[in-house]
């Protein structure tokens, strides 16, 4: 469809573009780094398959008409969101390489570039649009509005997530800056608890992949695989195995919906920008009977690959990240079951720029929370009993964070302050005298106790102030233990992590009803506010999401190459001092997500500080406002001008 004046270049990062390039263009391409697109083409074009023809950035003069570089210092140096056309003569280029996307009917169907009918009427003229668009020309803002009430007018999550999906499928800069601009409304759409539901039937409502598979098929070939990825500039990978996504259990190959929602947060929530990020999902088989049996299912139809087999794979999939791109991209591990969770964060963290969400970004979370909840109950963390019911990932690492901190605080040996800390799991209390053998990530927990089968025991028995879920089972605070916590407690602390909400250990209303309104309540799903004796009680969210955009963001700026406890404690304390006196007068130990940008700028900096200080950040010189500096890499979607 593209005649030789029409046919325009592809940079590298524009998705889709003309099947050949034509003799007039290059002609006129001699001068460029262009690439063109061949079936088995990538955006960067430096593979097999691709025409490349590179010129160095003295030669093209720079020019000061391209208005849309991503004004972004961390992503300087490498291929960025730069559009241009093909005029290339013309001298429209300031990246280093590469240049131009494609134009007209190509350009509308390239969601990094598309705006719509935003598109104006010189840019509409320049770009070959005249007639693909209707005559209106819509500003952003406007097409926000219009779009929000579309999401609204679906009753159904799954619905509005499909809505979503489908918005960031066809123009990313406006599913970012309507995800950013309702960020409340539409979390739960777009993260917990929607997306769970949308990896349970991720077979029947998938429609273009969203990011990079690698099952066992792959074996041997993950380098290729890595480079078969549009984008070249990676800061940040989340990764699954799929094997414990939610408290969902196994949902295999599905689990994709995971890792793609969580870097939609990365750049929504943390400014990173989304040309840098990729979602990634290893399919090792699943273990699900349901998904096994049913045709729809995307992954591979066999039960999980265990042991060498598993550890083979996924060392070739570590091994070629870092050959592919660099030291210092993120890998963040996310909803691994956890045989193998805490295993690869040990083998890796120490080779790797990694962490694991749910081991350690979550204990951050809950620490910030519990730190603001002591100014509403008083005390020092050493003065409180914690009992978590799950002592699994989530469990056992907010327990480590808790006893890291304490002992920080109190000076007292972590084997010491551990032992205001209880664990219970799917056999009980964990004590030292139980007979099966505790796995690894257990034992620090065993403390000397009689054996104690229930958790209504348990909280008559320990007495704690502070109660967490994290067992992945719904409604396991019953009446009974929030009564009980009530009695023991004035204000007990009371925190249902697990998500989705069906899992979540009991819903807002139950913990202010049962406890007579004296609960201080968090959850990992998001509750709606609860009236209970003419007083409004607004629960907040103990999520994972409040620290991992900015924690990432800290990382990435900072050009840190190792992850330590001590970034996880700075992240916390960062975001408990986001806390304001309005959110303690409401109850709320967590501030509210419209302000997470700023939150988050504050968390990278505080995060980039430590890791200054630590020695562990190579980005040099250390910039002098770390929160400016913060501020001026995030990504915003606000449309650039196409002159
Ligand atoms: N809010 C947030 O930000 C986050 C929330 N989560 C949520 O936490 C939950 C758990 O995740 P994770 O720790 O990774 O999962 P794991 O599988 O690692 O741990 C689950 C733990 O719960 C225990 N358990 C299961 N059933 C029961 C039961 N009936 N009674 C008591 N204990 C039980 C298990 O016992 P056993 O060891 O005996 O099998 C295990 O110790 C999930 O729902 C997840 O969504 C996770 C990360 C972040
Ligand atoms: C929030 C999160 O990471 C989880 O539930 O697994
Ligand atoms: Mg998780």
């Amino acid at each position: 469809m593209f005649s030789s004046t029409r046919c325009a270049f592809l940079s590298n990062s524009g998705l889709g573009g003309c099947s050949s390039l034509c003799d007039a263009q290059r002609k006129r391409s001699t001068r460029f780094r262009v690439v063109s697109m061949t079936p088995s083409s990538s955006r960067s074009g430096d593979r097999n398959g691709s025409v490349v023809m590179e010129t160095p950035l003295k030669e093209l003069k720079k020019e000061s008409t391209v208005a849309d570089v991503d004004n972004n210092p961390i992503s300087a140096g490498g291929p960025q969101d730069v559009y241009g056309e093909d005029r290339a003569t013309e001298d429209h280029f300031v990246t280093p390489w590469s240049v131009s996307v494609a134009s007209g009917y190509t350009l509308l169907r390239d969601p990094h570039f598309n705006k719509g009918l935003a598109f104006t009427e010189n840019e509409r003229d320049a770009h070959y649009l005249r007639g693909l668009l209707p005559p209106s020309v819509i500003p952003q803002e406007t097409q926000v509005k219009k779009m929000i009430q579309h999401v609204r007018q679906y009753q159904v999550p799954l619905q509005k997530y499909m809505a979503m999906m489908d918005l960031q499928e066809r123009n990313e800069r406006l599913f970012y800056k309507l995800l950013i601009d309702h960020v409340e409304e539409l979390l739960p759409v777009v993260y917990t608890p929607t997306v769970g539901e949308a990896c349970q039937k991720y077979g029947s409502i998938f429609m273009r992949p969203q990011g990079l598979y690698i099952s066992l098929k792959e074996k041997g070939k993950i380098r290729e695989v890595l480079r078969n990825w549009p984008e070249k500039n990676i800061q940040v990978i989340v990764v699954t195995d799929g094997e414990r996504i939610l408290g969902l259990g196994d949902l295999g190959c599905q689990g994709m919906g995971i890792p793609v929602g969580k870097l939609s947060l990365y750049t929504a929530l943390g400014g990173v920008r989304p040309s840098a990020c990729l979602p990634i999902t290893i399919d090792v088989g699943t273990n699900n009977e349901k998904l096994l049996n049913d045709e729809l299912y995307i992954g591979l139809k066999q039960r999980r690959a265990t042991g060498q087999e598993y550890a083979e794979l996924m060392h070739e999939f570590m091994t070629a990240v870092k050959q592919t791109y660099g030291e210092k991209v993120l890998i963040q591990f996310e909803d691994f079951a956890n045989h193998n969770a805490f295993d690869l964060l040990e083998k890796y963290r120490s080779t790797h720029l990694v962490f694991n969400d749910d081991i350690q970004g979550t204990a951050s979370v809950v620490l910030a929370g519990l730190v603001a909840a002591l100014k509403l109950v008083g005390g020092n963390l050493a003065d409180h009993r914690f009992l978590f019911l799950g002592a699994g990932e989530a469990g056992t690492g907010i327990a480590e964070l808790i006893a890291l901190e304490t002992s920080k605080q109190t000076n007292a040996p972590l084997a010491e302050v551990r032992k205001n800390i209880w664990l219970v799991d799917s056999k009980g209390l964990i004590v030292s005298s139980r007979k099966d053998s505790l796995q690894h990530f257990k034992k620090p927990w065993a403390h000397e106790h009689e054996p104690v089968r229930n958790l209504v025991d348990a909280v008559n028995k320990i007495k704690p102030t502070v109660l967490i879920g994290t067992s992945g089972q719904g409604r396991t605070f019953t009446k009974e233990v929030i009564e009980a916590m009530a009695s023991i407690n004035e204000r007990p602390i009371i925190l249902s992590l697990s998500n989705p909400t069906s899992q979540s250990e009991c819903t807002a209303e139950e913990a202010y009803k049962w406890s007579q309104g004296r609960a201080i309540f968090a959850s990992g799903s998001p509750f709606p506010p609860v009236e209970y004796e003419g007083k409004v009680f607004v629960p907040g969210q103990a999520n994972n999401a409040y620290i991992f955009p900015g924690f990432g963001l800290g990382l990435i700026m900072s050009g840190t190459i190792r992850v330590h406890d001590d970034l996880l404690l700075a992240a916390s304390e960062a975001l408990a001092a986001q806390v304001s006196q309005e959110n303690f007068d409401k109850g709320l130990i967590y501030p509210p997500f419209t302000n997470i940008r700023k939150i988050s700028a504050h968390i990278a900096a505080n995060v980039a500080a430590k890791a200054y200080e630590l020695g562990l950040a190579t980005r040099l010189p250390q910039p002098k406002d770390l929160v400016k500096f913060a501020e001026s890499c995030m990504y915003t979607p606000s449309y650039r001008s196409y002159r």
